[in-house]
């Protein structure tokens, strides 16, 4: 059973530390910025990869600190993910993170993660997060994929049509969602 619980964060209103911008920070910052352009963001690392300084130029949320990672790093962020090739800086960042109620991802080792990343479908403002428990994250990758392809193209003309109709209702709580179950019903009838 996958115990995980998903959640949609708001990256522009939280701070995200990454640690080591190499190739895994690269994918890391990618994978963040792919969702969320306006993440603020500090990336802390010895060396940049080239990918990486070449992504972050395009975006002024993102900060790059050119030197070793510091614990005072933790101070104003909080997640972080360590992307490092040093498995005793991430078994140590790991420990200090738990201290302060941080949460924090250890990209290739899945026993220190709080948090895993997930695949992710996005239809314009519709948004699937896929998690297959850590079991094969290429598995995740295909499953986004394949849902990419199977969700229908008129999928935000629907949503911004149920927004519409969800502006307008008028009635008590009850009455909405009576009548916004109904409407959806419907949509979803036609299609069979
Ligand atoms: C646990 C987790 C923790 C975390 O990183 O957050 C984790 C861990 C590990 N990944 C590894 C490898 C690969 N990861 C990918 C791809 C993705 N990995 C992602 C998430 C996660 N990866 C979390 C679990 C998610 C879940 O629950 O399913 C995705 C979904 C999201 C993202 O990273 O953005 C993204 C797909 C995005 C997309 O395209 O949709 C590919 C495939 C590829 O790149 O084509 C490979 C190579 C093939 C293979 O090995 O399967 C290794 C072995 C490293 C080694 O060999 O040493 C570990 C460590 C281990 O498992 O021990
Ligand atoms: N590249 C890949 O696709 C995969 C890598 N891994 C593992 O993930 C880890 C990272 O891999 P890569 O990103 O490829 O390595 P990398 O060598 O490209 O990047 C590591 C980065 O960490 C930085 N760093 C090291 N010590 C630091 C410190 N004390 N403070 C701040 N920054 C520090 C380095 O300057 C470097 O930029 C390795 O352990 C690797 O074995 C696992 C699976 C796949």
């Amino acid at each position: 059973m996958n115990t995980m619980f998903p959640i949609f964060l708001k990256m522009s209103e939280i701070t995200t530390l990454i640690v080591g911008g190499g190739n895994v920070g690269h994918e890391k910052l990618a994978a963040i910025l792919k969702n969320s352009p306006d993440a603020v963001v500090t990336v802390v690392s010895i060396e940049f990869g080239e990918e990486l300084l070449d992504l972050a130029k395009d975006f002024p949320s993102v900060t790059l600190e050119k030197r070793p990672f510091e614990i005072s790093d933790l101070d104003d962020h909080h997640i972080c993910l360590c992307a490092t090739d040093d498995y005793d800086l991430h078994v140590k960042i790991q420990e200090e993170c738990n201290k302060r109620k941080m949460i924090v991802n250890v990209a290739d080792t899945p026993p220190l993660c709080d948090f895993y990343l997930g695949s992710v479908v996005t239809k314009g403002d519709l948004k699937i997060g896929i998690s297959t428990n850590g079991k094969s994250p290429t598995l995740a990758k295909r499953m986004r994929e394949f849902l990419e392809d199977a969700l229908p193209s008129e999928t935000q003309s629907l949503l911004d049509n149920l927004k519409d109709i969800r502006d307008k209702l008028t009635g008590d709580f009850q009455d909405k969602v009576k009548q916004l179950n109904d409407i959806t019903q419907k949509v979803f009838d036609k299609k069979e």
